[in-house]
């Protein structure tokens, strides 16, 4: 019925990218950031030093882990260690600023599929809950009107308070299983980035969704980072 082995109780979708359009905001948002500071760094957008921020770098690096891991994996990308603390900690809040004017702008929309997907979830009685590596989890579960969904969020808050490793570590998937009151084999993952298919195999749950949202190689590369099935959208897993 939902596309899903029967030993399934519980689905722990995460959000931006997953249940709403937002990655795309946080991925616009995370360009402008590391391009002004890239361009900064290389003297301007047109010194020879200057390479732009790209949509692989996105996926590679950022899309799906908290916002500091992300900032400190793309910049070892680019063989930049030499910042500090407060100067990753000033490039994730000047992104978050851009974002947040972004998100009130745009109001934040859910996938129509999955909606559909979370109405004939609740109507199946899959329990759900959701968990994402950002801090804006409850502000655009809200702008999107799917709080009513959720009986669980772990979200960004969440993981920095209990001071837990980000995806691609499964711990943040693994605390919404304990908080829904599953084993991980009773649960399935819903992921659009890599590293939260990563998250989602390391961690041993039921059943990992790949979601691609991007197309080129992400299925072939969801599917090589443990993803039991690659869907491009929620839908697709309920009867036509
Ligand atoms: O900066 P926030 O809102 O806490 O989000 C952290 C990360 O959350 C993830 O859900 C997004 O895929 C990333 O793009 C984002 O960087």
């Amino acid at each position: 019925m939902l596309g899903l082995p029967e030993v399934i109780t519980v689905a722990l979708f995460d959000l931006d990218g997953v249940l709403t359009e937002t990655a795309v905001l946080h991925r616009k948002a995370w360009k402008k950031t590391f391009d002004a500071f890239l361009a900064d760094r290389a003297g301007g957008v047109d010194a020879p030093g200057f390479v732009e921020f790209t949509d692989q770098d996105y996926l590679d690096y950022v899309d799906g882990r908290p916002r500091e891991d992300g900032v400190r994996a793309f910049l070892a990308s680019r063989g930049i260690t030499d910042v500090d603390p407060a100067t990753v900690a000033a490039i994730g809040n000047g992104k978050n600023d851009m974002f947040l004017v972004s998100l009130a702008e745009d109001g934040g929309h859910a996938y129509p599929g999955s909606v559909r997907y979370l109405n004939a979830a609740r109507d199946a009685g899959l329990r759900i809950a959701v968990v994402t590596s950002s801090k804006n989890g409850g502000p655009v579960l809200e702008a999107a009107d799917l709080s009513g969904f959720v009986e669980v969020r772990v979200d960004g808050l969440e993981i920095a308070a209990r001071g837990l490793n980000g995806k691609p570590a499964p711990d943040s998937y693994l605390l919404g299983a304990e908080l829904m009151g599953v084993e991980p084999a009773a649960a399935a993952v819903f992921e659009d980035a890599i590293s939260g298919v990563r998250a989602g195999s390391a961690g041993k749950f039921g059943y990992v969704v790949g979601i691609d949202r991007v197309g080129g190689g992400q299925a072939e590369a969801m599917r090589a980072a443990g993803a039991d099935i690659v869907v491009n959208d929620l839908d697709e897993l309920l009867p036509a």
